[in-house]
């Protein structure tokens, strides 16, 4: 099987998430779609059901962060969902990781820990976090921990993949936004990788938002992403 092109759906109306989604031939293989905080909080777990009753794969992007025992209810809850990924932030810590991991026993919804935002470079890092790491240190460290405590895997930028490899294990998975194919705008994105460079660094599975679903025709900018990205 392809390592997938997951699909960020950003969209504040859910008519426009429908539209955007309807260009997509019924036949191709079924998507995989990433619902974050923007959908999620307007529309909620039924949004969530409706599209895994038609069939796509869906990452969870919450990005949870609380005290153990309230990240390990509501991941007792999400376990029900049936969802494939749900993400938490690694620096929640190694307690909030092993309950989130602990809350969805049971279920086959891989869980993921967020290391540094692709939003922040090195600048960030130093003069506002005052993290006193280069970020392939932080992300590296960050990833060790969420290892340790049960996550399945990581959401980093592709450029810190061979050296989160190196530090767990090559099971454990990379899931790496702040992806630009070469004539992107970069954004509010610092750490981007190209779709090509990041199957190269050995990304397990990709996140696209903008670059596909504010295209002037987002199943072509999927296609060609998909092209490069599986070369
Ligand atoms: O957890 C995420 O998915 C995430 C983590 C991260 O470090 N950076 C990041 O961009 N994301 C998400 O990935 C998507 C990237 O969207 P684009 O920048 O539009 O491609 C957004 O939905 C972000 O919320």
């Amino acid at each position: 099987m392809n390592k997938p092109v997951i699909v960020a759906l950003d969209f504040a109306d859910d008519f426009e998430c429908i539209n955007f989604l309807n260009q997509f031939p019924k036949d191709e293989e079924k998507l995989f779609l990433k619902i974050g905080l923007e959908m999620f909080c307007q529309f909620g777990y039924p949004f969530v059901r409706n599209l895994r009753e038609r069939g796509y794969n869906i990452f969870l992007d919450l990005k949870l962060h609380d005290i153990p025992n309230t990240v390990k209810r509501t991941c007792e809850m999400i376990a029900q969902w049936d969802v494939q990924m749900l993400t938490v932030h690694a620096t929640g810590g190694s307690e909030m990781i092993a309950a989130a991991k602990e809350g969805l026993a049971g279920s086959s919804t891989k869980l993921l820990a967020v290391t540094q935002l692709t939003s922040l470079g090195q600048t960030e890092l130093a003069n506002e976090l005052q993290v006193p790491l280069d970020s392939q240190d932080y992300v590296t460290h960050l990833a060790k921990l969420a290892y340790q405590n049960g996550a399945d895997g990581v959401i980093s930028s592709a450029l810190e993949v061979p050296v989160i490899k190196t530090a767990t294990s090559t099971d454990f998975l990379c899931v790496t936004p702040g992806i630009r194919p070469k004539s992107s705008q970069v954004g509010d994105q610092k750490r981007v990788a190209t779709p090509a460079h990041a199957r190269e660094l050995g990304s397990d599975a990709i996140v696209v938002g903008r670059p596909i679903t504010q295209a002037q025709d987002g199943h072509q900018a999927y296609v060609n992403i998909c092209k490069e990205w599986n070369k």
